[in-house]
């Protein structure tokens, strides 16, 4: 088993009057996140994670905020094609750990429905999400929120070419009796049936000696 690690960052200026969707939560606030999309700077964070975990570039180079279709567009869709990314590549999630820095809202008292949305999302069960949150103490960006986010892959359980092979041998085997069974069906047991399918000497071998 191979295991990958990811890394995600993502900050959005707080605006008046648009809706404030983090992790694909609507919260109730007085302001929302600007940006070209609905502005979730948590699922942009994990969307950019889970492409760095397989090497599949980032979020601005499958959806570039010049192209007119991700105006306003759900987060969820970004974070979509970045799983099937993650699937393509052979992997599936570990676990999931984030940071969400703002000075408001508080985001511990909905850190539980938090993690339900983006568990849901991610197709993962909320015990492998982690959420997070700090203030940005010193930093002076009390109009800003920000997300960091590591993800970590383990590759699919693929079998063994040795675990193939005997399953296709097992195949093989029970369509020969399958085969068996119906033939006798069909001419009754009288018949050695058995030798059916092979190649069979079209003489007597008696006649050798
Ligand atoms: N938006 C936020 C920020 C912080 N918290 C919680 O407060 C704790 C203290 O934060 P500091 O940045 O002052 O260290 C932090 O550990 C979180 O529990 C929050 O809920 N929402
Ligand atoms: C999500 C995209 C999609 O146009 O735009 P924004 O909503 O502006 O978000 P950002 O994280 O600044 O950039 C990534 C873009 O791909």
């Amino acid at each position: 088993m191979s295991m990958r690690i990811g890394y995600g960052f993502d900050s959005h200026a707080f605006k008046a009057d648009v809706p404030l969707i983090i992790g694909g939560l609507s919260i109730e606030h007085p302001e929302g996140l600007a940006g070209h999309s609905d502005g979730d700077v948590l699922l942009h964070a994990i969307t950019d994670a889970l492409l760095g975990a397989v090497s599949a570039g980032d979020i601005g180079t499958f959806f570039p905020p010049s192209d007119p279709r991700w105006k306003g567009a759900a987060s969820s869709v970004f974070l979509q094609t970045a799983l099937e990314e993650v699937a393509t590549a052979g992997y599936k999630i570990v676990n999931i750990d984030t940071v969400l820095v703002m000075a408001k809202p508080k985001i511990v008292p909905i850190a539980g429905e938090l993690r339900e949305s983006v568990a849901r999302l991610l197709g993962v069960k909320p015990g492998e999400v982690g959420i997070k949150a700090k203030t940005p103490e010193g930093l002076n960006q009390d109009h800003v929120a920000v997300a960091h986010v590591t993800v970590l892959l383990e590759s699919l359980n693929v079998p063994e070419p040795q675990s193939l092979r005997t399953i296709a041998a097992e195949a093989n085997s029970d369509a020969n009796a399958e085969i068996d069974l119906v033939v006798k069906g069909l001419v009754g047991d009288s018949r050695d049936v058995s030798a059916l399918g092979r190649k069979l000497p079209s003489f007597d071998t008696d006649d050798l000696t």
